[in-house]
């Protein structure tokens, strides 16, 4: 079978970023988000799971670059298991960014760091379900608790977009009475303690020394970021840093699923300040695969 195709990215920068990862895998850094972008988007959060193909294309080239970083709003240990990332040959320096980067899952050792949530999430939790009928949240709202966060899903009411409207003041209202944030995503309202983003999650990954070709390094060479929502926002404008410091990045937007719910249009201003758009969590599947490919040729 013949290497995958590489689309080539739209902008200069993004093509200078593809062009150093492919030339200096070893210090180059693969972050990925999860729901959207190696996971499909489903009705039920809690059915969501990695595309066929994710595991594979990460197996592939996960020993080919410096590092494979999955950055997610999931708690850490849900997206390791929905991903099927745990044991997987090949993903055993894998690292999990969960919870925007409050908590950490490690391959190499199996451990899940997750600290202790803020107070006000206990009273948060106290207070939501009667604060969304007082709201008069639709039928169809689904609550998920994440242990140090709320998702307010209303992706499965009738009208998802007026049902986010509806529930967006009462939310932030009572978020910011006990210390918490009101952060938006795809048909969510996310309440979570202040001061994590997955800019900063990814941030200080980079600046972690690592071992590469048997000495201590900082990440210096390219960072692929591939991601589909807003929360992915962040760490798009931390690549952009980057690169206005000089160094080498590739901003991947998942757009859209080609699944169930399918059709959904993409986040406008992930996508326009993408250097590649890419068709949903199979595109990013075919883009790992290719760059696993064209890598291992070059071997
Ligand atoms: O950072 P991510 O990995 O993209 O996680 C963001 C949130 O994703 C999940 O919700 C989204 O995906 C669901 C499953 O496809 C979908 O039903 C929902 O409409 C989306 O908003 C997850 O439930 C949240 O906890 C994550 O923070």
């Amino acid at each position: 079978m013949g290497i995958p195709e590489l689309e080539a990215p739209r902008t200069a920068a993004g093509r200078a970023g593809l062009a150093a990862l492919l030339a200096a895998p070893a210090e180059a850094v693969v972050a990925l988000d999860f729901d959207g972008t190696l996971a499909p988007i489903v009705p039920d959060p809690e059915q969501a799971r990695a595309h066929p193909g994710a595991v594979a294309a990460l197996c592939a080239l996960a020993p080919l670059v410096g590092a494979v970083v999955v950055v997610t709003g999931r708690p850490a240990e849900l997206a390791v298991r929905y991903g099927g990332f745990a044991a997987a040959p090949g993903l055993e320096h894998l690292t999990v960014l969960g919870q925007y980067g409050a908590e950490r899952w490690e391959a190499r050792t199996g451990a899940l760091s997750a600290p202790e949530p803020p107070p006000g999430v206990a009273a948060v939790r106290a207070l939501l379900p009667a604060a969304l009928e007082r709201a008069g949240a639709p039928a169809g709202t689904w609550l998920e608790d994440k242990g140090r966060a709320f998702g307010v899903h209303t992706r499965r009411t009738g009208d998802p977009q007026a049902a986010l409207e509806r529930l967006r003041a009462p939310l932030a209202e009572l978020a910011a009475a006990h210390g918490l944030v009101v952060e938006p995503g795809r048909y969510v309202l996310e309440l979570r303690p202040p001061g994590v983003d997955k800019g900063a999650a990814l941030t200080a990954f980079l600046a972690e020394p690592r071992e590469a070709a048997g000495h201590t390094a900082h990440i210096g060479g390219a960072v692929l970021y591939a991601g589909d929502d807003l929360g992915d926002l962040a760490a798009f404008a931390a690549v952009e840093k980057r690169r206005a410091d000089g160094l080498p990045g590739l901003l991947v937007c998942s757009a859209g699923n080609a699944d169930s719910t399918g059709g959904e249009a993409p986040v406008r201003e992930l996508a326009d300040r993408a250097d590649l758009v890419v068709p949903g969590p199979a595109g990013v599947v075919a883009l790992l695969a290719a760059l696993a490919g064209r890598l291992s040729a070059g071997r």
